[in-house]
């Protein structure tokens, strides 16, 4: 039988675009021959247990073993091994794996490294690491000749019979000079460690057993405790602390996909990137999930198996795909029914993990609309007293009092209960009730609520004074006549000689401050954005001050006949206001604390 020939390759190029795969993921190599080694078996298996195979399918296992010495790695394995004729068919005319087509199809991206999973080329990717690959195999079949095959990467092989008892395929690598890394123990055992951790099959390596071939996501829900999901947590993330909860995904139509979503607490949101993994048939693909799942549900922790998503096409492509849209659907419909469930069941629960969800829960609400509107109902807002509240509860709660005249419930928050705290004393004396919205993602939030929510309005606690915060048909009095309420704004605007400042004299509550900063709302959001996206650049702003005509202090400037006084109380009421927006800072504030000590001495 001993045969040569030359490999049915349509293109001749084929080696150098496999060569090509080695600049982006060298290492799948050794995951497409334990894949197929883990195939073999299974198929070997399956034919025992339709009785077309008698041997034992007990202990069948794929062994990976390194010679140093002869510089080669082989990938041993008790599956049903090949004839002369199936080597043929199979692996010579690699036309027939679809190597060929694939190649011609997809060159660019290949080029590109822009596959999800790199696969297709199977067997063939031996030669990203290998000079020369020589198999040894013997099929199942009854008097099956044991053969040998070599090739040495040009598309030239032979084949010859050779003496192997047992039944099986070996695959022998020479490797190449440049990939004797591979011989490395530790680096074989992070390959196998990433992509062959939950293979169905047992792949032993340095006498060891290094998979768990029954991992949590493929077995049945409701055979398992909450145990069991906080340890297999552990197996993927070791340093991770315990998730919150997860959701079980398990289903067959009209797509097969299985898994476990971890909700992480939100201190490990951004810790790690790419913390979600992709399987098909427990045979690991990526962590770079970006076209497989909906954006938001990427901070989530844990596993996604999927045969029914397509491996070797474009990441582009990928996101048209039906199935990928439909399993996008799918997930982020559990994740939903999950969240609804814990409302519902154990509002306690629920409330004691919203500031770990709550970031999740907006950003998907304001990235995915379906999310959106199964999730709205199940949003809660905090107030100051700590209670929490779904909007349509808040909204109901507070529109009595803070309804303006519009007809606009007000929702007012800080960002900063400790900074605002002067603002916040004032607004509940007036009865109005203050949220706390302190989140990195609220002030997108905030204006993604308005645009959605109907009829509310959400106003920062320290941007305006308490009267323009909700417009009200009745107003404030002003206590002052027109010609004290001229003369008022005046002084003041002699006393503090500063550009880009203007001054108003307003009817505002005798309990609010002196003298107020007003910055619009809107520009304290734009605020927020910049400070948000660069941090410490602190954005020029021309300041509006309101002058509280009904405050006590009003009167007394006016009617002070001490100059001096009079300067004193314009200016020290100015830096209080900017004090109370963080504003009083480098000279004014030194200024200030002098003349504060100065006074403590006088008294
Ligand atoms: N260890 C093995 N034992 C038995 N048959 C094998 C083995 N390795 C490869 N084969 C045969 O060679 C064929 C081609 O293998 P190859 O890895 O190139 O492609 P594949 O496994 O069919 O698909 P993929 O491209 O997804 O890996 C297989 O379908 C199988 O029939």
């Amino acid at each position: 039988m001993n045969e040569k020939g030359t490999i049915s390759v349509h293109t001749e190029n084929i080696f150098p675009i496999i060569k090509k795969f080695l600049y982006s993921d060298q290492d799948i190599f050794l995951r497409e021959l334990v894949a197929n080694g883990v195939d073999a078996i299974q198929k070997l298996k399956k034919l025992g247990s339709m009785g077309l195979y008698e041997g034992s399918t007990d202990k069948l296992v794929v062994e990976v073993l390194l010679d140093e010495t002869h510089k080669t790695i082989t990938i041993k394995d008790d599956g049903l091994g090949m004839t002369a004729d199936e080597i043929k068919q199979y692996i010579n005319q690699i036309a027939f794996s679809g190597a060929t087509e694939f190649v011609e199809k997809y060159k660019e991206q290949v080029e590109q490294h822009q596959l999800i999973g790199c696969f297709g080329l199977g067997f063939y990717s031996a030669f990203m690491v290998a000079k020369k690959v020589e198999i040894i195999t013997k099929s199942y079949q009854a008097a099956a000749q044991a053969v040998h095959w070599s090739c040495d990467g040009s598309t030239d092989f032979e084949l010859n019979p050779v003496e192997k008892n047992v039944i099986g395929t070996e695959i022998i690598l020479h490797l190449s000079e440049d990939a004797e890394e591979f011989l490395k123990k530790e680096r074989i055992q992070s390959i196998l460690n990433k992509h062959c951790r939950f293979l169905p099959v047992e792949i032993l390596f340095d006498g060891k057993v290094i998979n768990n071939t029954t991992p949590l996501w493929i077995k049945i829900p409701a055979d398992l405790k909450p145990e069991d999901y906080l340890t297999f947590y552990k197996e993927l993330y070791p340093f991770a602390a315990d998730p919150l909860f997860w959701v079980h995904l398990n289903i067959d139509y009209p797509f097969t996909l299985t898994g476990i979503l971890y909700f992480p607490k939100a201190a490990n949101y951004f810790e790690q990137k790419e913390t979600i993994q992709l399987y098909a048939r427990q045979v690991f693909i990526t962590n770079d999930v970006k076209e497989v799942i909906p954006e938001f549900l990427r901070l989530l922790h844990g596993v996604i198996d999927s045969p029914d998503i397509p491996l070797n096409v474009s990441r582009n492509a990928l996101q048209s795909d039906s199935n990928v849209k439909k399993i996008n659907i799918y997930i982020a419909k559990k994740v939903a029914e999950k969240l609804e469930t814990l409302f519902q069941q154990d509002r306690q629960a629920y409330e004691a993990k919203w500031n770990d969800i709550s970031l999740f829960i907006k950003y998907g609400m304001m990235t995915d609309d379906k999310f959106d509107e199964k999730i709205r109902e199940i949003v809660l807002l905090q107030n100051l007293s700590g209670h929490y509240y779904t909007i349509a509860a808040y909204k109901n709660k507070v529109s009595e009092n803070q309804t303006d005249k519009e007809g606009n419930v007000v929702f007012l928050y800080t960002t900063d209960p400790q900074k605002q705290a002067v603002y916040i004393q004032s607004i509940q004396q007036k009865g109005y009730d203050v949220l706390v919205l302190n989140s990195q993602i609220d002030t997108n939030f905030i204006n993604f609520g308005e645009f959605k929510f109907d009829k509310i309005k959400f106003k920062g606690v320290d941007t305006d004074t308490i009267g323009n915060l909700i417009e009200k048909e009745e107003t404030v009095a002003l206590e002052l006549t027109e010609a004290e309420k001229e003369e008022l704004k005046s002084i003041y605007e002699k006393t503090i000689d500063v550009a880009q400042t203007t001054w108003n004299v307003v009817a505002m509550l005798p309990e609010e401050l002196p003298v107020t900063c007003i910055t619009p709302e809107f520009s304290k959001r734009m605020e927020r954005f910049t400070q948000e996206s660069a941090p410490g650049n602190k954005p020029f702003r021309s300041i509006h001050l309101a002058i509280n005509g009904n405050h006590l202090l009003a009167k007394k400037i006016l009617y002070t006949t001490d100059k001096e006084r009079q300067k004193e109380l314009v200016t020290h009421s100015y830096q209080l206001a900017l004090l109370a927006q963080g504003l009083l800072e480098g000279e004014s504030l030194a200024a200030f604390i002098k003349s504060y000590m100065n006074q403590l001495l006088d008294k």
